[in-house]
């Protein structure tokens, strides 16, 4: 694990979208070049749905086989398949059917009408991760909520850092919807590219208890780390 971040400062959200996308597609090329099918968690939230339109926009994305990229999610908003609150569905249009993913490289989680409960679902995504997991992720892309959250697990949630699930089910989050799935920290802190998106004054708070080190149970984005490397994308806007 390396300690240290990379901080890459835009100056405005859209261009820091921008700028995680161009990292992005540059990445992917490098690891198909190095003859691997990528392996990347993406994120929901509003950054993160603004770097996968600049990708499915960008000139630079036809340089990827998207037919060989597996993509997964770092949470989803316990919501029916197709529900525009669901992560999965606000990646669709510019995303996923902009760049034409075939259906079997989209690693969903469950919806609450596939049948299953909360806790069954947290299963059963932790089945679908578990190829990925030991391939190694080659990118997990996190947004930052102004608390300090990442993917769905929010401060002050007891078992943050010591979780033995790599999925676990989510219950009473204080962002909506109340009940979501999320990744885990340890499992998270398995990747090798962890990338987190924190910009606007709003996420100021948050921004500096990630440079400040602060524990999981202040700010769940201060302990997130990829193995090769952490990179803060951020606006100066978030500098305060
Ligand atoms: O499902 C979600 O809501 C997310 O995955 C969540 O972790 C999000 O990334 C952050 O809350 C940042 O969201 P914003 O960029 O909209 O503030």
């Amino acid at each position: 694990m390396t300690a240290a971040r990379e901080i890459v400062i835009s100056e405005s959200l859209d261009a820091a979208a921008v700028a995680a996308a161009e990292r992005f597609i540059r990445v992917l090329t490098e690891v198909q070049a190095a003859g691997r099918a990528p392996q990347v968690v993406l994120t929901g939230g509003t950054l993160g749905i603004k770097v996968l339109e600049a990708t499915g926009s960008s000139a630079a994305a036809s340089r990827v086989d998207w037919s060989n990229v597996d993509l997964y999610w770092g949470d989803e908003r316990w919501m029916p398949n197709g529900h525009a609150d669901r992560n999965d569905e606000q990646a669709r249009e510019g995303f996923l059917e902009a760049l034409s993913i075939p259906t079997d490289r989209i690693h969903r989680f469950p919806a609450s009408d596939d049948g299953l409960t909360l806790d069954e679902a947290a299963v059963r995504y932790s089945a679908t991760i578990a190829p990925a997991m030991l391939a190694g992720f080659d990118v997990v892309f996190l947004g930052v909520g102004p608390d300090g959250h990442v993917a769905s697990l929010f401060p002050a949630r007891p078992d943050l850092t010591d979780a033995t699930d790599p999925v676990i089910a989510v219950r009473n989050s204080p962002k909506p919807p109340p009940e979501r799935l999320s990744l885990t920290i340890p499992l998270i802190n398995t990747a090798h590219r962890v990338w987190l998106l924190c910009t606007g004054a709003p996420k100021r708070e948050a921004y500096a208890n990630v440079l400040a080190n602060v524990g999981a149970e202040t700010a769940p984005a201060a302990v997130v780390r990829g193995t090769d490397e952490t990179v803060i994308f951020a606006d100066t806007e978030v500098l305060g």
